[in-house]
């Protein structure tokens, strides 16, 4: 097969403006590479007839696929079709299926001028493929319209991805170009390593792509490399020719997607030989226990951001994917929102983690107790809460993996897989599995409560050589009873809710 050449063209004034965050060129790109595609030019443009089809115009010829997203709607601003057919020297026209599908989706008696059959009028020749739901094999009513090479998606990403998702081997597979990417994580700082690299570059010119890409908050890594390839063997030999080339030990050993991996690499852990790894098969016994007792509609998770509960959170992800493999619903979490201050890095962490585990989030205000009490009447059907309490925590020693609320609380079974977790095993667990976990833990903080009344722990700070004060991340923390040293005490029986 020919070589082919992508370009797109992302249409819309309200990109241009900073109102819309443009995510359709990055799916696009993204489900391109992983065909073995590269897209080699996007552009946004404005809502502008004369702009559009100037664009496609220009790409048409110098693109074997040019794809354009955005401005296909109802509306005054939606001119897409038009500035297509302009670029080809034609003019738009009612298109007799369309025309059925429109009359079929808003009714018959939309006149030909009416927003609704505008969607009807496409450039004169134009060509339908209609997407297929891959679930139900039926095809969805609106097709992509097409131009010579011009492909014209709508913006809406939801609608934009159906119909790519679905069009994509028809239109783009079967293309001879198929990637291998290898990808190495440096501790070391790009600068450290620019020599190694551009020597590196040179030796495998035209074989070896390679891509640097610094991170400056990761907590795992500094540096990104990609290698890329189109033979795999190649793509082996180099990686391990560059491997021997980096920096003694500045290699990381890091898990880029630890969530769709995380039933294997919990359950291996705990099987592995040692101190933690039976902690960690106790703990996934305490709650594979939990899942016998409770239909999961009965249980969730306490969740706030903290360190112990990310962990906690994880160990019962990955034990329920363990049980459901197919499981579609979402875990249920339990987030008991403070009305004191929370850390905005707490609550970003927080957010993105309900994205990642696709999680359920059960939200209830005020105190502990009230919160749990409002819970009983919100979500009567949550008997049990996971906790990542550990013993020593306050008030804990006495706790058992199942403790039911004490006298005078709303009835719930707390259970509590990590009791006999240390502070160090919580952040070996996380590390050596890559969690991502809240970024404040990078900058000295050890337990987070309040704004008001939580800094950085002292043990972690130290000098910069220009005399700066800094503090070295939470898991260097070598005695994990000063945990609590960067917290002032409750100040009032009120602030009990904190993160960990
Ligand atoms: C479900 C539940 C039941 C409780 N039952 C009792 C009780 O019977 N008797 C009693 O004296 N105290 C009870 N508490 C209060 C608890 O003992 C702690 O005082 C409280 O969690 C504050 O935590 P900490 O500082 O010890 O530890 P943390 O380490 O902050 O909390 C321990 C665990 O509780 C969960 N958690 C903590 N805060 C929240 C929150 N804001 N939202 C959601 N989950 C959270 C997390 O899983 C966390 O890992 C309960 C708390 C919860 C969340
Ligand atoms: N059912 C279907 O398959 C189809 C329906 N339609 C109808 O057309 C209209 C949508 O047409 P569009 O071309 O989508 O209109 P549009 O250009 O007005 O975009 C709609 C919205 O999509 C978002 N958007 C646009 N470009 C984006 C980008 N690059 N990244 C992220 N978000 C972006 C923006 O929020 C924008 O408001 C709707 O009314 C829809 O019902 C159109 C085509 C197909
Ligand atoms: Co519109
Ligand atoms: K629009
Ligand atoms: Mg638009």
């Amino acid at each position: 097969m020919a070589k082919v050449h992508f370009s797109h063209t992302v249409i819309g004034d309200e990109i241009l403006k900073g109102q819309t965050l443009d995510t359709n060129s990055h799916f696009i790109s993204k489900e391109l590479y992983s065909l073995g595609v590269k897209v080699e030019r996007i552009s946004v443009i404005s809502d502008d007839l004369q702009n559009i089809a100037d664009e496609i115009s220009k790409f048409s010829k110098e693109f074997t696929h040019v794809i354009t997203s955005g401005g296909i709607g109802p509306t005054h601003d939606d001119i897409t079709f038009e500035g297509a057919a302009r670029a080809f020297g034609e003019s738009v026209k009612p298109h007799p299926e369309l025309l059925r599908v429109c009359k079929q989706y808003f009714g018959e008696d939309k006149p030909l001028d009416s927003p609704q059959m505008k969607m009807a009028h496409v450039p004169e020749s134009a060509t339908l493929t209609y997407p297929m739901n891959e679930k139900t094999g039926e095809m969805y009513p609106y097709p992509l319209v097409s131009i010579h090479n011009v492909h014209i998606f709508p913006g809406i990403p939801k609608l934009m991805e159906r119909a790519f998702a679905s069009l994509k081997n028809v239109l783009f597979g079967g293309s001879d170009v198929a990637f291998h990417l290898h990808e190495l994580y440096l501790s070391v700082k790009e600068l450290e390593v620019a020599d190694v690299l551009n020597e590196f570059v040179q030796k495998y010119e035209g074989i070896i792509n390679v891509g640097s890409y610094p991170e400056w908050s990761n907590s795992y890594f500094s540096v990104k490399i990609t290698l890329e390839s189109n033979s795999k063997d190649d793509l082996e030999n180099a990686v391990l020719d560059l491997k021997q080339r980096l920096p003694m030990d500045s290699i990381v050993d890091f898990e880029k997607d630890p969530i769709t991996k995380a039933s294997q690499a919990v359950y291996s852990l705990a099987e592995q030989e040692g101190d933690f790894p039976v902690k960690v098969q106790s703990a996934v016994n305490v709650i594979e226990e939990a899942l016998e007792k409770y239909p999961l509609t009965d249980i969730c998770a306490g969740f706030n951001g903290g360190k112990d509960c990310t962990a906690l959170l994880h160990l019962f992800y990955a034990a329920v994917k363990r049980k459901y493999p197919d499981l579609e619903n979402s875990l249920q979490i339990l987030y008991i929102e403070s009305t004191h201050g929370t850390f905005p890095d707490v609550e970003k962490f927080f957010k993105a983690s309900v994205k990642r585990y696709n999680l359920e989030q059960v939200t209830v205000k005020g105190r502990i107790k009230e919160g749990l009490l409002e819970l009983k009447k919100t979500h009567p059907k949550i008997k049990a809460v996971l906790m990542g309490t550990r013993k020593s925590d306050p008030y804990s020693e006495t706790l058992q993996p199942f403790s039911p609320t004490d006298p005078g609380w709303p009835e719930f079974m707390r259970v509590n897989p990590m009791l006999d977790w240390s502070y160090h095993d919580v952040w070996t667990f996380l590390r050596s599995l890559s969690l991502p976990y809240c970024r404040l833990y990078d900058k000295g903080y050890t337990s987070l409560g309040s704004v008001a009344s939580t800094t950085p722990n002292p043990a972690l700070r130290y000098l910069s050589p220009s005399g700066d004060v800094l503090y070295r991340p939470a898991y260097t923390l070598r005695d994990g009873t000063h945990e609590r040293t960067g917290r002032k005490p409750s100040t009032s029986s009120l602030d009990n809710n904190k993160q960990d």
